[in-house]
């Protein structure tokens, strides 16, 4: 049998090369950006991360620990997108728009997609104030709602590298706007009249709704507040007919662009 101190040098020599590896790794992830930007490619392609996987998978054939390898490498990849959205937005994107254009939707896919962190400013509310939005009007009104807003918003001053996902009406107040655009680029989600109430109808959970379920609602306050989000919006995307993936990576493509022409 080998020495304990000798089998643990060896171990240490393993763990040296795999850093040595994972190093190579990252920098590989940063040619992999300027290609996939010089060629206009997507820079989420899920299906070369299965195809990766498959690779793995074979290789691994019947080891013993293969559920450990394999969690081992979803983790190399979940840090190599962290890496990737690094390299690709040094600031928060935060997400604007009417009730129901999907701010709380593409955020998520979003955060999966580039690993980045996430906060959904509407469920900081109910998390801080422990009770639903719509008991918050009803019981304080909607001043109250919006200081909750404009508080919450400020708390994320400090936040980095993260998908902010804001109530519908964070850009009625210019201050929200302003505290917004000192760490995060702005993207504006757009949908019809009709393709909102499609969204929302089945639901109680927005006040300014309730009551007012109809495409001729919705369409007179998204014209009095069209002005207020196209201001604020450093990009817009619309979302009619569009799938929640689509969306996140033409919102991505979109973001590299004005980033290329600052
Ligand atoms: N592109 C889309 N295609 C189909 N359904 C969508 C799309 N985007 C969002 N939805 C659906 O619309 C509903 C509302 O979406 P979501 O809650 O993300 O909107 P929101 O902009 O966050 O609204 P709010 O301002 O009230 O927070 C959800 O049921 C969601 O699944
Ligand atoms: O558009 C709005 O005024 C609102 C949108 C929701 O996200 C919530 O913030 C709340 O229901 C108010
Ligand atoms: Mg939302």
């Amino acid at each position: 049998m080998r020495e304990l101190k000798e089998i643990r040098n060896d171990l240490n020599q393993y763990d040296l090369q795999i850093l040595e590896l994972l190093m190579k790794r990252f920098s590989c992830i940063g040619e992999i950006i300027e290609y996939k930007k010089a060629f206009g490619l997507p820079i989420l392609q899920p299906e070369q991360e299965d195809a990766q996987q498959e690779t793995l998978i074979r290789a691994m054939g019947k080891h013993g620990c293969k559920e450990e390898l394999l969690g081992i490498f979803r983790q190399i990849m979940e840090e190599s997108k962290r890496v990737q959205s690094r390299n690709l937005f040094h600031y928060n994107i935060a997400l604007i728009g009417f009730m129901g254009s999907g701010k709380s939707t593409v955020s998520k896919c979003l955060k999966d997609m580039l690993a980045m962190n996430e906060v959904d400013v509407d469920t900081r509310i109910v998390e801080d104030q422990k009770m639903p939005i719509k008991d918050i009007f009803a019981e304080y009104g909607e001043e109250y709602f919006r200081n909750c807003e404009s508080s919450a918003i400020i708390s994320l001053k400090d936040c980095r590298q993260t998908i902010i996902s804001c109530g519908g009406g964070a850009v009625i107040r210019e201050e929200n706007v302003k505290n917004l655009k000192k760490n995060s680029r702005i993207v504006l989600l757009t949908a019809s009249p009709e393709t909102i109430l499609e969204r929302v109808k089945d639901s109680d959970e927005r006040p300014i709704l309730n009551g007012n379920m109809n495409v001729e609602y919705i369409k007179g306050l998204m014209e009095r507040r069209a002005g207020l989000y196209k201001s604020a919006a450093d990009i817009i995307i619309e979302t009619d007919g569009k799938n929640i993936v689509d969306i996140c990576e033409e919102l991505i493509q979109s973001l590299m662009k004005l980033e290329s022409a600052v």
